[in-house]
């Protein structure tokens, strides 16, 4: 009830312990508390928290316009509900090196399990579009260096992504990554990979946990569990699959309100009250006060 009684750093131990486990943890994203409870009820190892949704959400695109502030503390209200580790999108990093340093303090500080930093230069795009731009190398190890001594807690899931693949080819990207590794990367995350060969020579290349980005409507083909397991990834996330289906839903649902003059013909799309009162375990709540729960549904 109000806030998960794990705390953050066992949030971030469980983590660890289950990327070590060898099985494919599932992260949907979740772009609001709610979706995270729901994500937890339904089973999953963890919650993901999209850059590109927060952005969505206010209305922007996914080009590093949002700020620390903003996503973190997002992240922290979608956190502090769930027993289940948050890996937030840290896009650039939200700053040069020393920003980058604070970017992880202030995330561990607001509970979030994990984060990932991306080697495009800001103002970045969603790694699934054409004529993306890199900062070099030696730039991105120094920010992965910055974040890695940062961390006061060493569990801390500190993710490199890189999206070298659609700009230098794939060797170069596996450069990067081994490079973001010796820099002090806990895990990489391959954006954009075109096929299963290219997922494998990430697999071949590195020792670390590999992260795999199921996108939609993106360049990687959606692989399902097993296909992901079988080519060694330890970790993937679904990070804008709740948006889309809730915004279809509301697209859809505010037209035929808009055509028919009322919503009688959409309650069985709907989330009844009761299935959200289930969700957010009203009755729980009676615990405290007796007379919040005493009526019927
Ligand atoms: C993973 C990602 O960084 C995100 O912000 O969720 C995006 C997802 C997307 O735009 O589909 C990405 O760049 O892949
Ligand atoms: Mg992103």
């Amino acid at each position: 009830m109000i806030i998960s009684p794990v705390s953050p750093q066992e949030k971030r131990k469980n983590l660890r312990q289950a990327l070590n486990s060898g099985k494919l943890l599932q992260f949907p994203g979740a772009y609001s508390p709610m979706v995270a409870m729901v994500i937890e009820q339904q089973g999953f190892e963890g919650v993901y928290v999209s850059g590109a949704v927060m952005s969505n959400d206010l209305g922007l695109p996914d080009i590093g316009m949002t700020t620390l502030t903003e996503v973190g503390q997002r992240a922290s209200q979608i956190a502090r509900v769930t027993s289940l580790p948050a890996i937030m999108d840290a896009d650039t990093g939200f700053g040069e090196t020393m920003s980058v340093a604070r970017t992880i303090k202030e995330l561990e500080y607001l509970g979030i399990a994990g984060c990932h930093l991306e080697d495009q230069i800001n103002p970045k795009r969603c790694g699934h579009l054409d004529n993306k731009q890199l900062v070099d190398r030696d730039v991105m190890c120094q920010k992965v260096r910055a974040a890695s001594d940062a961390k006061t807690d060493e569990n801390f899931l500190l993710i490199a992504r890189t999206d070298a693949r659609g700009v230098e080819g794939l060797d170069k990207a596996i450069d990067r990554a081994k490079a973001y590794v010796d820099a002090g990367a806990d895990m990489i995350f391959p954006e954009a990979m075109k096929d299963e060969r290219e997922f494998e020579a990430f697999r071949e290349a590195l020792d670390v946990p590999l992260l795999a980005n199921m996108t939609e409507f993106g360049k990687s083909r959606l692989f399902t569990t097993t296909e992901l397991e079988n080519l060694g990834y330890n970790l993937v996330i679904y990070p804008v699959t709740t948006q889309r289906l809730a915004m279809k839903a509301v697209e859809d649902g505010l037209s035929t309100i808009r055509k028919e003059g009322t919503q009688e013909s959409l309650l069985d799309n709907m989330q009844t009250r009761k299935r959200l009162y289930e969700v957010l375990d009203y009755e729980n709540y009676n615990e405290y006060d007796q007379s919040l729960y005493n009526f019927t549904l």
